[in-house]
C-alpha cells in the first residue's frame, strides 16, 4: 500500500475528523501516532485499532497542543519508537467564541507550535527525511463566518501560515510539503456543539444552521479522503483544498506582482 513504512502523526486524533484521518492512514499502510488531550477517547480508539491493525501499528500519547513540553515529548517518543516522522496531520482544534483566547491558543498558536516542533524531526536540513504537513483549516479560513469571527481569524491564519511555510520550505530545501485542508460543515461533536459555543454571537446560531442546511454537512470519511489526496500527491505544496458537498476545489489566490511605484 502507498503508505507502507510511513510514520504519520495526527493531532486531535481521538474523535471526529482526526479519527477518520487516523483510520484512512492505517487503511493505506501507515503507522499512526495518535495525539489528543482526551485521554479516555484516545485510549478507547487505540484499543479498537489494536484489534483491527495490531498493537504495533499505532501509538496513543496524551498531548495538549497548547503545551510545548507535551509536543516535544510526543515527537521524541515517536522518533524513538518508529525512527522518524513522514506525515503530520495538524488537526486539533476547537470552536468556542466564549473562550476566544484559548481558541486562538489551540487553533492557531497550537498548529504553528506543532508544525515548528515537527520540523525539527522532518526537515532534511536537520537530518530528517522530509515529508508532508497537512494543516486542518476550514472553509472559514477562506471566507468569513459572521457567527464566529475569532474562529474565522484562526483558520485564516492557518491558511496563511500553510502557504507561507510551503514557500519557505521550497526556498530553503526542507523537503517538506505544506497544504491546508478547508472543509465546509462536517458532522462531528464540534459541529453539534456550535449553538452553545457562539458567545456574543449566539443570536446568529439560526443563521449558521440555515447556512449548514443549505450547504449540507460532510462526513468525516469524505474529509479524510481529501487528506489522503494531499498526502499522496507530491505535486501539491502550498495548496488550500476546499471540500464541500458540491465537490472539492483547489483555491486560486490573488497574486500581487512586485513592481516599483510611479
Ligand atoms: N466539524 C466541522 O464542521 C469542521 C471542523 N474543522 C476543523 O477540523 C478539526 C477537527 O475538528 P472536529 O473533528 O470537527 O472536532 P472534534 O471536536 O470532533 O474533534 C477534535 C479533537 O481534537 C481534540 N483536541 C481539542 N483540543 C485539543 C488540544 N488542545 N490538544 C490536543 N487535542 C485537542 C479533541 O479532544 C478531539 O478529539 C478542527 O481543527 C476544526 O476546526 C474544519 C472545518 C469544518
Ligand atoms: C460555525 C462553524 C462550524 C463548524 C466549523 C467549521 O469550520 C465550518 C465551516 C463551514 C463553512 C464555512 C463557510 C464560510 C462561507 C463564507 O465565508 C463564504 O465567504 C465562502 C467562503 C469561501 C468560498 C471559497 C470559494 O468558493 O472560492
Amino acid at each position: 500500500m502507498a503508505l507502507n513504512g510511513k510514520i504519520a502523526v495526527v493531532t486531535g486524533a481521538a474523535l471526529g475528523i482526526g479519527k477518520a484521518m487516523t483510520e484512512i492512514l492505517l487503511q493505506n499502510g501507515a503507522t499512526v501516532v495518535l495525539l489528543d488531550v482526551n485521554e479516555a477517547a484516545g485510549k478507547s480508539l487505540k484499543e479498537a485499532l489494536d484489534k483491527q491493525y495490531g498493537r504495533e501499528k499505532t501509538l496513543f500519547l496524551n498531548c495538549d497542543v497548547e503545551s510545548e513540553e507535551h509536543i516535544k515529548a510526543a515527537f521524541q517518543k515517536t522518533v524513538e519508537t518508529f525512527g522518524g516522522i513522514d506525515i503530520l496531520c495538524n488537526n486539533a482544534g476547537i470552536l468556542n467564541e466564549r473562550t476566544w483566547e484559548k481558541m486562538i491558543s489551540i487553533n492557531l498558536v497550537g498548529a504553528i507550535r506543532v508544525a515548528y516542533l515537527a520540523l525539527q524531526h522532518m526537515n532534511k536540513l536537520a537530518g530528517g527525511r522530509g515529508g508532508v504537513i497537512v494543516n486542518t483549516a476550514s472553509m472559514a479560513g477562506l471566507g468569513p463566518l459572521m457567527s464566529c469571527p475569532v474562529y474565522t481569524a484562526t483558520k485564516h491564519g492557518v491558511v496563511g501560515f500553510t502557504r507561507a511555510m510551503a514557500a519557505a520550505s521550497t526556498a530553503s530545501g526542507y523537503g517538506i510539503r505544506f497544504n491546508a485542508l478547508c472543509p465546509g460543515f462536517v458532522q462531528t461533536d464540534l459541529f453539534s456543539a456550535i449553538p452553545s459555543n457562539l458567545g456574543h454571537y449566539s443570536h446568529l446560531a439560526d443563521a449558521t444552521q440555515q447556512m449548514a442546511d443549505m450547504m449540507g454537512t460532510l462526513t468525516v470519511s469524505l474529509v479524510a479522503e481529501c487528506l489522503l489526496e494531499l498526502v499522496n500527491d507530491e505535486t501539491k505544496n502550498g495548496e488550500a483544498l476546499l471540500v464541500t458537498t458540491n465537490g472539492n476545489k483547489y483555491i486560486t489566490f490573488p497574486v500581487f506582482t512586485l513592481s516599483r511605484g510611479p
